[in-house]
């Protein structure tokens, strides 16, 4: 028997021995282009690099079927099921989401939902509205969150079921959950939209379960937009992901590798904010996902020795730090010193982090002043990477040097401070969130640039090394943010990094093809 490295493969169209593989799938073998060119239209829907599976504990999600380079997009869907505005949201234009007020609004002609000036036409709600309700909609009250359009996402997938029953099917086919908040949705949408016959309660606080645990936050306009997806619901959570998700500026979602993922491994994006400490991120998500996030971060509470919760020691002579040891139980166990004997309870580490919360949301924003009083203030009680400290620290990292006369009219320190910070979170997001590209790629976006200051104020010699350097930093950044709409602040910094490589490149040959220039 020949050993299976050497398995003989058939082409999938003629059946003779074949070589070369679907670039996709890896899976399907060909005996050249034209017979791949002339499967693909039968093969395309087929072609992925997962597959689903179903387990008690995560539902169905997806298992790499063969190794995922990073940076391979795993999924992209440039539709959505369902796209709507956030169920918070003050009256916005149906049309086009943009805020409302009340001498820029005029209602719809057919269904009374208001609308701005330019847009005559928004989505099916409309119809939904003429058929299933015996008046026009009025809406009063501008510039404040309005609960009447907490209905909109619910109605716009339900409308699905006549519109598109293709895209309903596949809708209805999400996981959702008995919620008190969808049944709260349910009830109200039976109430406003009073001759609605033909669904039951139940298939509407199903809808609105749906939009909870499926919805993800898209924030190509502002306020955000709430989308559900097709194939990228099943992605699993995990809080330290391998896959990251941006999103297209027309609405589509893409899932990238943001790392190798090897066959057999899961594929996971984040679903919650990844830089909040455990307890925040678990209470999140049991509270709109409705699970209990056993991740390995959430499972270890040093987040693989980052401290990202520690507290310091509140032993004045010891230099030790504080843990519970587990964050994954009903009730977390008092914070233990991993030097000494000390313990605090986790109800006293919870006030105390209350309160320096509070501090920390009154803080002024855009005042690096305060960001490093707050940091020195607070060193003697919190881990330098505690999620607080991280927090004010990333603001830091990006305010020092936007005062007037930008980085050139810091001082060195202040430039190696802003250097040593940008370095210290990398390596932290590195450890925790290696997924979380926008915040990384923003993070060596600010290290380039002082990077380049640091270079610009050396000799010729150092000069040199330094700048390529910053161009290194550069370089990854730009390959972090390169995916992000160009309407999105990351988008725009990648725009800029595009310019400011093509910038450094010529700078570098400058100064090298004057290193070699006779004298
Ligand atoms: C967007 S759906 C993912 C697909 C879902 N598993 C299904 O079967 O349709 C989110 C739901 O999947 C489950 N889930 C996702 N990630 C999980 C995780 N890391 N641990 C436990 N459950 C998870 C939870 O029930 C969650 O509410």
């Amino acid at each position: 028997m020949k050993p299976s490295t050497e398995r003989e493969e058939v082409c999938a169209v003629c059946k003779v021995p074949a070589k070369q593989k679907c670039g996709g799938c890896k899976s399907v073998f060909y005996c050249g282009r034209e017979h791949q060119k002339a499967h693909w239209r039968e093969h395309s829907a087929k072609c992925k690099s997962y597959k689903l599976v179903e387990n008690e504990k995560l539902g169905r999600h997806y298992v790499a079927i063969r190794r995922i380079e990073a940076g391979e997009v795993v999924i992209r869907e440039d539709d959505a099921l369902v796209q709507a505005p956030q169920q918070e949201t003050v009256p916005i234009c149906l049309g086009c989401y943009k805020p409302l007020e009340s001498d820029t609004a005029k209602p719809c002609e057919l269904c009374g939902w208001p609308l701005c000036a330019s847009c005559t036409s928004h989505g099916a709600e409309c119809d939904f509205t003429k058929r299933h309700r015996d008046t026009k909609v009025t809406i009063t009250g501008f510039g404040i969150a309005h609960p009447t359009y907490k209905c909109i996402g619910v109605v716009r997938a339900l409308a699905l079921r006549e519109t598109n029953p293709e895209a309903y099917e596949r809708f209805t086919k999400l996981a959702s959950g008995e919620l008190e908040e969808p049944r709260e949705i349910a009830r109200f949408i039976k109430r406003f939209f009073n001759k609605l016959h033909d669904f039951s309660e139940d298939e509407i606080a199903r809808a609105a379960g749906i939009m909870q645990i499926n919805g993800h936050e898209v924030p190509i306009s502002e306020p955000v937009l709430i989308a559900v997806y097709d194939e990228s619901s099943y992605v699993e959570h995990s809080c330290r992901a391998n896959c990251s998700k941006s999103f297209t500026s027309s609405g589509g979602i893409v899932i990238r590798a943001a790392m190798e993922i090897e066959k057999g491994e899961h594929i996971m994006i984040c679903y919650t904010d990844p830089l909040w400490g455990t307890a925040n991120r678990r209470h999140h998500l049991l509270r709109t996902k409705f699970f209990e996030c056993t991740c390995p971060r959430c499972s270890d509470p040093a987040e693989f020795g980052s401290m990202f919760n520690a507290i310091e020691c509140s032993k004045s002579d010891c230099s030790g730090c504080m843990l519970p040891k587990s964050f994954t139980v009903q009730e977390i166990p008092d914070y233990r010193c991993n030097k000494c004997d000390n313990s605090r309870s986790s109800n006293s580490v919870d006030e105390m982090l209350e309160q320096i919360g509070k501090e920390m949301a009154s803080m002024r924003k855009n005042d690096a002043g305060a960001c490093r009083s707050f940091a020195r203030k607070h060193a003697s009680k919190l881990h330098d990477n505690h999620y607080y400290m991280t927090d004010v620290k990333l603001a830091l990292a990006q305010m020092i040097g936007q005062q007037t006369g930008g980085l050139p009219a810091l001082d060195n320190e202040t430039i190696s401070e802003k250097i040593l910070l940008c370095k210290k979170l990398d390596d932290l997001l590195k450890t925790i969130v290696p997924a979380e590209n926008r915040v990384r790629g923003l993070v060596l976006f600010e290290m380039h640039a002082a990077v380049a200051e640091f270079a610009r104020r050396q000799d010729r010699e150092q000069l040199y090394n330094i700048l390529q350097e910053s161009k290194r930093l550069l370089n990854e950044a730009y390959q972090l943010l390169k995916y992000e709409p160009e309407l999105l602040p990351e988008g725009i910094i990648a725009k800029t990094a595009k310019k400011n490589l093509r910038e450094m490149d010529m700078i570098l040959k400058q100064l090298c093809q004057n290193a070699v220039a006779p004298l």
